[in-house]
């Protein structure tokens, strides 16, 4: 059976040119791309021009960026043409579908120059632009930048904060906005004020349509999204995957208690909305949470096909073979008539989309789905995402922040069968008993830091 990649749909390979002044989002916007097409198995890869003009020159004062400044042109000249050649390299050594152009590119000289090279190298480029006139906007990204960038490392913020004011200065006086009067020939996406307004322009193949729709779903308000896998089910406890069984006892308790969990983290006067997938157990346990709720067919656990139903040893006895095939690659092995991992994060997709539209979701779904909606916040590779230990009764919050997504797991006190099975064994693992754990334990906090 093929196997659904939506890099290799129209078989192109694009270049998305990041156009804005500092501090409008632009590397954020560019990373968060890496992450939702490399999720999808999309080969794609950021070229930042600021870290290659950073190996030769540490920490330069804002005057380096005045466009009279011979020695900051050069060296800004050099980064550049870098960052082109290592990513002309990519395309062709590494089969790369999408690379990103992290720079400024805010003159039309600028912008000409990518253009010409790409279409000699046939890779169409497509421009995102970031346009933002929005004082408080600005103020916020360059506090975001302030914080991360190796530019002002060891500097005082306040310091810091008026060197990237005057850099941005510096940049307004030769920066060219793209505008439909004179790009009109140009595949190009312009956000306004991050998406209050957002043009496009000659958005052809699959693959930029993707990503024009990805980023026109990105917002920076702050917001939580929170995870649960759905009460302990019968089948969970006979060792059963599959399946539509109803929550156990235990499965029930957890129900009950989900609405006080989320009650010490969302005020009375916060929106929450619950996602469930169509199955018994998750509605089951979302049935006392008071909140709007939705169910998603692409919430529906992995299907197991002609495994649905059996326990791992079963599967182990009557399919060995499948059974290794599944062990030695987690990711791709498919079900006989059912499905591998990389077909859940296909029919993720539209999830993902709505999720980076939306502000507080609860989901609550099943174990590999789960492990997906995951990888995807936190940035885990491929081979590891379906060996992540999601255990019942934990509810998780993921926070997205500007260049991480922090990340905690809050138990509750009721204990429950563990249904993780490790590589090579037909066994599962030990129970989770919380023993003297208190309801609404906060058990790790941790983060996933996109890299800069
Ligand atoms: O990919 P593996 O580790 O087998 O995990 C998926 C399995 O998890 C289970 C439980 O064993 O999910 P669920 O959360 O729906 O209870 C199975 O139904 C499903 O097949």
């Amino acid at each position: 059976m093929p196997v659904y990649q939506l890099g290799h749909v129209d078989n192109l390979r694009i270049c998305v040119v990041m156009v804005g002044l500092p501090a409008r989002g632009k590397s954020l916007i560019a990373q968060k791309i890496v992450r939702y097409l490399s999720w999808l198995s999309i080969s794609t890869k950021c070229f930042s021009v600021g870290s290659y003009r950073r190996k030769e020159s540490a920490q330069p004062p804002a005057q380096f960026f005045d466009p009279s400044n011979e020695d900051g042109l050069h060296i800004r000249g050099q980064a550049f043409e870098e960052a082109i050649t290592d990513m002309l390299a990519w395309f062709n050594n590494s089969n790369g579908t999408v690379g990103i152009l992290d720079a400024s590119n805010t003159t039309r000289e600028r912008r000409e120059r990518v253009l010409k090279i790409m279409r000699e190298n046939k890779i169409e480029p497509m421009f995102l632009e970031s346009f933002c006139e929005n004082d408080e906007m600005v103020r916020s990204n360059i506090l975001d930048v302030n914080a991360t960038s190796p530019d002002y490392k060891g500097l005082p913020s306040d310091v810091a904060i008026n060197d990237m004011y005057e850099k941005i200065k510096y940049y307004e006086r030769s920066y060219e906005p793209m505008e439909l009067s004179n790009d009109s020939d140009l595949t190009f996406i312009k956000l306004v004020n991050v998406n209050s307004e957002i043009i496009i322009n000659r958005i052809e193949s699959y693959m930029e349509s993707r990503i024009a729709y990805y980023v026109m779903n990105l917002h920076i308000r702050p917001r939580y999204i929170w995870l649960s896998r759905h009460g302990e089910s019968q089948y969970n406890l006979e060792g059963k995957i599959g399946g539509d069984a109803d929550l156990s006892e235990r499965g029930f308790k957890y129900a009950q208690k989900l609405p006080d969990l989320v009650k010490q983290y969302i005020k009375d006067h916060e929106k929450l909305t619950v996602w469930t997938s169509t199955l018994k157990r998750t509605k089951q346990t979302a049935q006392y949470l008071t909140y709007p709720k939705k169910s998603w067919k692409a919430l529906d656990e992995l299907d197991a096909g002609s495994c649905d139903g059996l326990t791992y040893e079963e599967i182990a006895e009557r399919f060995p073979e499948d059974f290794k095939a599944r062990d030695d690659n987690k990711f791709e092995y498919r079900y006989r008539g059912g499905e591998s991992y990389r077909d859940v994060i296909i029919r993720l997709e539209p999830i993902i989309m709505e999720l980076e539209n939306q502000e507080n979701i609860l989901i609550i779904t099943h174990q590999a789905v789960l492990r997906c909606i995951y990888a995807y916040f936190m940035n885990v590779p491929q081979e590891e995402s379906p060996w992540m230990s999601i255990p019942l009764h934990t509810l998780i919050r993921l926070e997205p922040r500007a260049y991480e997504t922090l990340v905690t797991r809050i138990k509750a006190d009721i204990p429950a069968v563990s249904t993780y099975k490790e590589k090579g064994t037909s066994k599962l693992g030990e129970s989770s008993n919380p023993s003297k754990s208190m309801v609404g334990e906060v058990i790790a906090t941790s983060s996933s830091a996109d890299k800069k």
